[in-house]
């Protein structure tokens, strides 16, 4: 109690919006309208470099102040008290935890699927289910007619990461569809829009975490936290697992990592292996699949709408592919110009486009000559950072050469986080959105039906669709 009157009583020099001062309410209302990013950013336009978005939160408009709030180090802060809206079942994930040393030990434990050598042997089987994809595209570029290209993405991505991470894809691609089936309470099957569920889990968890209450509230009433989209991944992935299990199966992927680094005997698997490989399993799931495909959907979004750059994309590309017959990751993925191309679409998008909230620690922090007591919750937007002439020169303007011209640049791209809490499946997101974004423009001529991209943004900033038409190239 007093702590928290202390604070708010240090904070009030710090301007920012009137409503702002007194509830977070006023961030929760613009986070569920999806525009919490541009409010946030017009408000740093008004105010300047400190805006206080909530009683006890300050976002801090600085690049400067990224290697304090995101900073490393026993002193450094830890997550806040909004990733408790992410947890689910009461069993904090990798990425929901606010403990350090839990969180030290998740990431320990997960390190070795992602590093370089792991990553290389799951490109093949990354290939067969894009290949599955290239199939259907040849179907929908043979009709000749504009369709919505986001949500094939999303198949895309789920089925590669269901793939890796429980052991074969969950079928969306092959259904044309993000239906699963799954058991009620009462053992009944239901029908469950996985994708949808995950959006509005994700949705939720980003509203719900601004005000500590509303998580509190809603515990008790499941169909509206969107609880039921994980549980019914949970249940598809416990499946996943007591199958790989039981088959005795050795397949070099990250439920075949995640196994042998537990150390579990597959012919007796206690109780306690099976729900903490599936809960990784899930994780992983939700954090890496929709995330890579709306970035993949901006980024071609982005180069079909800028010709020049699409042409000089389009030279490169033929040029490292031309002694290939079936070009695959191996022949694009050192060129320098394609991953221009993709950081330059994360940038001016912003797929991360709030500012992830931290809390300072105990005895405070000193962030761009200002002292923040413990427990302020502080952000550094993302969006703004992304935006910010200063930094960019032209930060409206689709410029990859700006990443080839200035290597110092890739400090300040936030579409992966920053500091110990980084994406840990960066590395694997290259290689899906490279070899996908490489598939698609060597193979076939892409027109969109409008140059405008709808957005809406969750705990992630969206496209909403994305209307193409293909045809040979
Ligand atoms: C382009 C695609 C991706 C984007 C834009 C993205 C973005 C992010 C961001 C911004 C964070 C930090 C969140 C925070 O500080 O609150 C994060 C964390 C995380 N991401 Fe990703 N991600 C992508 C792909 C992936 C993939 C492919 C995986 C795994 C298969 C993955 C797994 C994770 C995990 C486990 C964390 C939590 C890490 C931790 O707290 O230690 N992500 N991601």
């Amino acid at each position: 109690g007093l702590r928290y009157i202390s604070r708010r009583q240090s904070l009030p020099r710090i301007p920012g919006p009137f409503l702002a001062r007194w509830t977070n309410l006023w961030l929760a209302f613009h986070a569920h309208r999806g525009r919490r990013y541009i409010v946030v950013h017009k408000a740093h336009q008004r105010y300047g470099v400190f805006v206080r978005i909530g009683p006890n939160h300050v976002s801090i408009s600085s690049p400067d102040a990224l290697s304090v709030v995101y900073g490393q180090g026993p002193r450094a802060p830890s997550k806040s008290a909004y990733y408790d809206a992410f947890v689910c079942n009461g069993n904090p994930s990798i990425f929901s935890t606010r403990d350090r040393r839990d969180h030290s030990t998740k990431r320990r434990a997960m390190s070795h699927v992602f590093s370089s050598s792991a990553l290389e042997e799951f490109v093949p089987l990354i290939h067969s289910t894009l290949g599955q994809f290239m199939l259907k595209m040849d179907v929908l570029c043979e009709a000749g007619e504009f369709f919505d290209l986001l949500p094939w993405l999303n198949y895309l991505a789920f089925d590669i990461l269901s793939d890796l991470a429980f052991g074969e894809p969950i079928g969306m691609l092959q259904q044309g569809s993000d239906v699963v089936s799954v058991h009620l309470s009462d053992n009944s099957l239901a029908n469950e829009n996985a994708i949808a569920l995950v959006d509005k889990r994700e949705h939720f968890a980003a509203v719900a975490g601004i005000e500590s209450w509303i998580p509190w509230v809603t515990k008790y009433m499941p169909f509206l936290s969107g609880i039921q989209a994980a549980t019914s991944l949970e249940q598809l992935a416990h499946r996943q697992v007591l199958r790989r299990l039981s088959s005795f199966r050795n397949r070099n992927d990250i439920l075949g990592k995640l196994i042998n680094a537990r150390g579990c005997d597959a012919r007796s698997p206690n109780a306690a292996e099976i729900a903490g490989l599936t809960a990784e399993s899930v994780t992983l799931l939700v954090a890496g699949s929709d995330t890579t495909s709306n970035s993949i959907a901006v980024i071609l979004h982005f180069i079909i709408t800028n010709p020049p750059v699409y042409d000089e994309l389009l030279r490169v590309l033929l040029d490292a592919t031309s002694d290939s017959n079936e070009p695959g990751y191996e022949q694009v993925k050192n060129i320098p110009y394609l991953q221009a191309v993709i950081n330059e679409g994360l940038r001016l998008h912003s797929i991360t486009a709030i500012g992830l909230p931290r809390s300072a620690p105990s005895g405070g922090l000193v962030c761009c000559g200002l002292y923040f007591p413990e427990g302020t919750e502080l952000s550094v937007p993302a969006w703004t950072i992304s935006h910010d002439a200063e930094l960019w020169g032209d930060p409206d303007t689709f410029r990859p050469q700006r990443w080839l011209e200035q290597k110092e640049l890739r400090q300040y791209l936030l579409a992966f986080g920053k500091g110990p809490r980084a994406c840990i499946g960066q590395n694997l997101a290259y290689i899906e959105m490279t070899s996908v974004i490489a598939a698609i423009l060597l193979k076939y001529k892409i027109e969109v039906r409008s140059p405008e991209l709808t957005t809406i943004e969750g705990f992630m900033h969206k496209p909403l669709h994305m209307w193409i038409k293909l045809s040979r190239r």
